[in-house]
C-alpha cells in the first residue's frame, strides 16, 4: 500500500529521522515538509544527511499544508501537536511523535504537563501486550517517549511474569539529541563533552508516569501498585539510550536461566528486539540508526535483584523507527517494511 506522507517539524531531529527512514521505505512518497521559524528555507540547510531532499522548501505548519496526505507525522513540541491534530482529517493517519496523546489519565497529564488533556491515542509500542491489536487499522498513533521505550522494554517482561516486585528502578543514559536541536545552555559542547550528569533526579522527569502506565497495564501483581524510580542521565554522545532497570526478585531462588526464559518468551518472536547471548552487553553504538533493541538479563543473587539492560537509538526505535513500525501495522503492511535493523561498529 503506497502512502503519501507529510512531516511537520521537518527541520528538527525527529523530523530528519522520519525523512531518512521514509527515503528507505518502499511504500512511501514524501509530500509536504513543514516547520516553524525555518519555513521558507531549504531542507538541505537543516538536514545535511538527506541530499535527495536538499532542494525541498520547508513550508509553514498549517492544517492546509498537511491536508491531502495518507500519513501525517507531527514531530513538534508538545502542546503544538494536539492543537494541530484536532484540525486534521479523521481519514488521515496522524502520528504524534510528541507527548500530547500518550497518557490515559487526565490527572497525570495535568500534573506532569499542565493544560488541557487532549486524550489518549493507541500507543505505538507494538511489543507491549495488546498494543498491536489497538494499532491495527487505527488512524491515530501516540509515539512513546524515548526513555519510556527503553525502560518499558527492559522491565515489562519481568513485571508481566511476576518475576519481580513492582518496585522498579530505572537509570537511563541518553545522547543529547534526545533534547531536540533548539539551542539550550546545558547542551553546549563545553557543558556536555567529556562529562555525564543526572537530571530530573528524585522522580522529577515527566517520562515517569508514562513508564508507570505501561508497566501497570501488564503487571502480574494487580493488587500492588507499580512504582518506578526513574533517573535520566545526559551522556556525551549524539544518539542512543542505555537503560539499566532493576527490581527485587519476587522469589530469591530465581536463577539467571529462569529469568532469561521469561525474556526469551517475550522477545524471541519480536523482529526488532534482540536478547543478547549470555556474557555480552547492549551497546548504544550497535543500534545507531537501527530500529533495534538490544537486551540483556542478569540476576544479582547477593542483592536479590533482577538487572536488565537495554540499548536503543532514541531517534530510531526511540521515535521515528518505532513510529514507522506502528504505521506499517496501522496500514496493514508487514510491520518490518522499510526498517533497518543493523547498527554500527566500532
Ligand atoms: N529527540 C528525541 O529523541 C525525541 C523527541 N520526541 C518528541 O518529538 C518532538 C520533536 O522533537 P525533536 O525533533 O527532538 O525537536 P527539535 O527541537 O529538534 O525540532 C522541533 C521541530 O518543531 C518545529 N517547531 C517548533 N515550534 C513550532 C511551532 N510553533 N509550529 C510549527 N513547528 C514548530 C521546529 O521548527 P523550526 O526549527 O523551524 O522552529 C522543528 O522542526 C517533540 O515533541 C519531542 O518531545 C520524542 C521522542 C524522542
Ligand atoms: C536528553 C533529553 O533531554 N531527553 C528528553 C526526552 C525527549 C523525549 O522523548 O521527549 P518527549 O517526551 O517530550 O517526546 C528530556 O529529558 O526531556
Amino acid at each position: 500500500m503506497r502512502m503519501r506522507i507529510a512531516v511537520a517539524g521537518a527541520s528538527g531531529y525527529v523530523g530528519g529521522e522520519v525523512l531518512r527512514l521514509a527515503l528507505g521505505h518502499p511504500e512511501v512518497e514524501i509530500g509536504a515538509v513543514t516547520a516553524g521559524e525555518s519555513a521558507g528555507s531549504p531542507l538541505g540547510a537543516h538536514q545535511p544527511h538527506l541530499p535527495a531532499l536538499a532542494d525541498r522548501t520547508i513550508a509553514e505548519t498549517t492544517p492546509e499544508q498537511l491536508a491531502g496526505h495518507d500519513v501525517v507525522f507531527l514531530a513538534l513540541p508538545h502542546g503544538r501537536s494536539a492543537e494541530l491534530a484536532a484540525q486534521l482529517s479523521e481519514d488521515a493517519l496522524v502520528v504524534d511523535c510528541g507527548a500530547d496523546h500518550r497518557l490515559t489519565d487526565p490527572a497525570a497529564w495535568q500534573r506532569w504537563y499542565g493544560g488541557e488533556h487532549a486524550g489518549a491515542w493507541p500507543y505505538g509500542l507494538p511489543e507491549l501486550p495488546g498494543a498491536r491489536d489497538a494499532l491495527r487499522g487505527s488512524r491515530r498513533i501516540a509515539v512513546p517517549g524515548c526513555y519510556p521505550t527503553a525502560g518499558t522494554l527492559a522491565a515489562f517482561p519481568a513485571v508481566a511474569a511476576g518475576l519481580v516486585e513492582p518496585e522498579i528502578s530505572i537509570v537511563a543514559f541518553s545522547g543529547t539529541s534526545g533534547a531536540g536541536k533548539a539551542a539550550k545552555p546545558h547542551l553546549l559542547g563545553a557543558e556536555v563533552m567529556g562529562s555525564a550528569g543526572a537530571y530530573g533526579v528524585g522522580g522529577g522527569h515527566r517520562h515517569t508516569p508514562e513508564i508507570v502506565q505501561n508497566l501497570a497495564a501488564v503487571s502480574a501483581a494487580s493488587t500492588v501498585p507499580v512504582r518506578v524510580s526513574f533517573t535520566p542521565v545526559l551522556a556525551p554522545m549524539p544518539r542512543g539510550i542505555l537503560a539499566v532497570a532493576s527490581a527485587p526478585l519476587a522469589a530469591h531462588a530465581v536463577t539467571e536461566e529462569q529469568a532469561r526464559e521469561v525474556y526469551a518468551k517475550a522477545y524471541d518472536a519480536e523482529p526488532f528486539v534482540h536478547l543478547l547471548p549470555a556474557g555480552t552487553q547492549p551497546q548504544t553504538k550497535s543500534v545507531v540508526g537501527a530500529n533495534a533493541v538490544q537486551v540483556q538479563v542478569a540476576v544479582d543473587a547477593d542483592a536479590g535483584r533482577l538487572v536488565v539492560t537495554a540499548a536503543i537509538d532514541n531517534l530510531t526505535k526511540g521515535t521515528a523507527g518505532g513510529a514507522f513500525q506502528s504505521v506499517n501495522l496501522a496500514l496493514g503492511l508487514d510491520e518490518t517494511v522499510g526498517l533497518p535493523t543493523t547498527g554500527m561498529h566500532p
